[in-house]
C-alpha cells in the first residue's frame, strides 16, 4: 500500500488541517500518517486558540517516520512559523523527499492567524524551492507573489512570479472568486497554463476545502499518478466533497470527504 504523510496542524472539530488530511487520504486509499505543528482549539464558527508543539516535537515525529515506515508522498499545512519551516526543510532535504505539496495556509476562513507574517520569508526561500507543487488560494498567491489578483488574468502573472522561487509547478486555486458561477482553478508548470474548472456551489460549508484538495493532490502522487490526473483527480475529490458539504455546528460546516468514494460506488 502505497503511504502519504501530512505536517499540518490539529483541527480538533475535524473539517480541516490533519484530520481533513488523514480523512481524504484513507478515501483515496493510501496508509495517511501525521506530523502535528500546532494544536489548535477550533470549530465551525472559527479558531479559538493555537497551540505550537515546538521544532523538536516537529522534527522527532518527522525522524519516527522517516526512520522506519518512509513515505511515498507528503503535504504541508498550518506550519506556524519560520523555525518549523526551517526545521522541516531541513528534514525533506535530508531525506530527499521529492513528492512534497505545499499548502502554504497563513489565514483560516475566520481571519485568525495561521502563519507567522515573520514565517512568509521562509516559505517563499526556504520550503518552495524544494517543493514540487504550491496550492496557494487568491489571498495566499497575493501574499507570495506581491501582487493583487482581480481578475483570471492576474493569477497567470502570479504565478510566473511564484514560479520563480522554484517550485516545480504552481496551482492557484480560485475558490475565493465568490461571485463566479464557476471555481477555476489555474496550474502552471513553469511555461503552460491548464485551467481546471467545476462548478461552484453556493454553500457555507466550505471548512477545510483547500487541505482537502491538497491532500487529494498528495495521495494520488503517493500512487503515483503525474501532476495533471493528480490534480484532476483532486479537483473532482474537492467538488463532490463540497457540493455534499455536511450542515454540522453553527458556521462553515465541513466539506464531505466520503461523497467521492460514494459516488464511485454508485456509478
Ligand atoms: N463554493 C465552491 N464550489 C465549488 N468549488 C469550490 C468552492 N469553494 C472552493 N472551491 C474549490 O475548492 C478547492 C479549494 O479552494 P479554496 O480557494 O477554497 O481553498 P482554501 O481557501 O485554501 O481553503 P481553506 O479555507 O480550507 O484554507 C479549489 O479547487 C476551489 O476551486
Ligand atoms: C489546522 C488548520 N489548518 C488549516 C486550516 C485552513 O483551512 C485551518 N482552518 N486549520
Amino acid at each position: 500500500m502505497k503511504k502519504a504523510l501530512t505536517i499540518a496542524g490539529s483541527d480538533c472539530g475535524g473539517g480541516a488541517g490533519i484530520q481533513a488530511d488523514l480523512k481524504t487520504f484513507q478515501e483515496l486509499e493510501v496508509y495517511g500518517m501525521s506530523v502535528i505543528t500546532a494544536v489548535t482549539a477550533q470549530n465551525t464558527l472559527g479558531v479559538q486558540g493555537v497551540f505550537p508543539l515546538g521544532t523538536e516535537a516537529v522534527v522527532r515525529q518527522i525522524d519516527s517516520i522517516a526512520e522506519d515506515m518512509g513515505t511515498d508522498a507528503l503535504k504541508t499545512g498550518m506550519l506556524f512559523d519560520s523555525a518549523i519551516i526551517e526545521a522541516i526543510a531541513e528534514k525533506i532535504k535530508e531525506y530527499h523527499w521529492e513528492k512534497t505539496v505545499v499548502d502554504p495556509v497563513m489565514i483560516a476562513k475566520g481571519g485568525e492567524t495561521l502563519l507567522q507574517q515573520e514565517a512568509i520569508h521562509a516559505l517563499k526561500n526556504k520550503l518552495l524551492p524544494l517543493a514540487f507543487i504550491v496550492t496557494p488560494n487568491i489571498p495566499e498567491a497575493e501574499e507570495l507573489s506581491g501582487i493583487k489578483i482581480h481578475h483570471f488574468p492576474d493569477m497567470k502573472e502570479a504565478a510566473r512570479i511564484i514560479s520563480d522561487s522554484g517550485v516545480r509547478y504552481v496551482m492557484i486555486k480560485g475558490g475565493h472568486h465568490e461571485n463566479s458561477p464557476v471555481s477555476r482553478d489555474l496550474l502552471f508548470d513553469g511555461r503552460n497554463f491548464y485551467e481546471y474548472t467545476a462548478k461552484r456551489f453556493v454553500t457555507k460549508n466550505t471548512h477545510g476545502t483547500g487541505c482537502t484538495f491538497s491532500s487529494a493532490i498528495t495521495a494520488e502522487l503517493a500512487k503515483g499518478a503525474d501532476v495533471f490526473d493528480a490534480v484532476a483527480t483532486a479537483k473532482d475529490f474537492i467538488t463532490a466533497a463540497i457540493e455534499d458539504g455536511i450542515q454540522i455546528g453553527n458556521g462553515h460546516g465541513p466539506t464531505n470527504h466520503w461523497a467521492y468514494r460514494k459516488r464511485s460506488m454508485v456509478k
